[in-house]
């Protein structure tokens, strides 16, 4: 554990109200960050990603994967994907995850981030087909990138800062209540990856 990470309290709730985020800081060190970036990188099926948004299909720089116990259907941004298979390294990070959280999770996404002009906008994680105030995990691996969240009634926002191999649970009532973004930014020219760890109820 590196010296800035001893003051992390992963039981401190970062929001001040209406919903759970807290920060484990690193689940993994520099060394099996770095790992896994490549092995995940180099074995994924990654595709671009596609939304319809005003009724046109665009298709996002970002690239995504889809991976669960089952080959769930999901739908977001009303388009519907299928589950692959948990590979080996998948099924390593789900674990370290859980026993860390002390939470479950059956699928995860993948978001391949190229560069800082790539990110993601104000969204919440409600779709229906995951458990509603189900936790979601979410680990960071590759660039360090700037993570905001804002109440969807008063606008107040909370700024993380998500370091490689971080790690980041949003929980209760938190996405009925806030939105979070990547935003993306000039400082940052290397590539993250990012997965979020869910719970899929169809
Ligand atoms: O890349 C991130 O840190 C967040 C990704 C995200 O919000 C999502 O996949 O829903
Ligand atoms: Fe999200």
């Amino acid at each position: 554990m590196e010296l800035f990470e001893l003051g992390i309290d992963h039981e401190r709730n970062l929001l001040p109200k209406d919903g759970i985020v807290n920060y484990y800081g690193k689940l993994l060190n520099i060394k099996q960050a770095e790992y896994y970036f490549d092995k995940l990188l180099k074995n994924t099926k990654w595709r671009h990603d596609t939304a319809v948004i005003f009724g046109k299909k665009i298709i996002t720089k970002r690239k995504v994967a889809w991976y669960g116990d089952k080959p769930f259907e999901y739908t977001y941004s009303k388009i519907t994907k299928q589950a692959q298979s948990w590979t080996k390294d998948l099924l390593e990070l789900k674990t370290m995850v859980e026993s860390k959280t002390g939470e479950t999770f059956n699928s995860c996404l993948l978001n391949l981030y190229h560069s800082g002009s790539e990110g993601m906008s104000w969204h919440s994680d409600d779709e229906k087909d995951l458990q509603e105030n189900g936790a979601i995990a979410s680990l960071s691996l590759g660039a360090d990138r700037f993570f905001v969240f804002k109440h969807k009634g008063t606008k107040e926002t909370v700024r993380l800062y998500l370091t490689s191999g971080s790690l980041l649970v949003m929980k209760g009532s938190t996405q009925a209540h806030w939105l979070h973004q990547l935003p993306v930014t000039k400082k940052v020219s290397t590539p993250r990856i990012n997965l979020t760890f869910r719970t899929i109820v169809n």
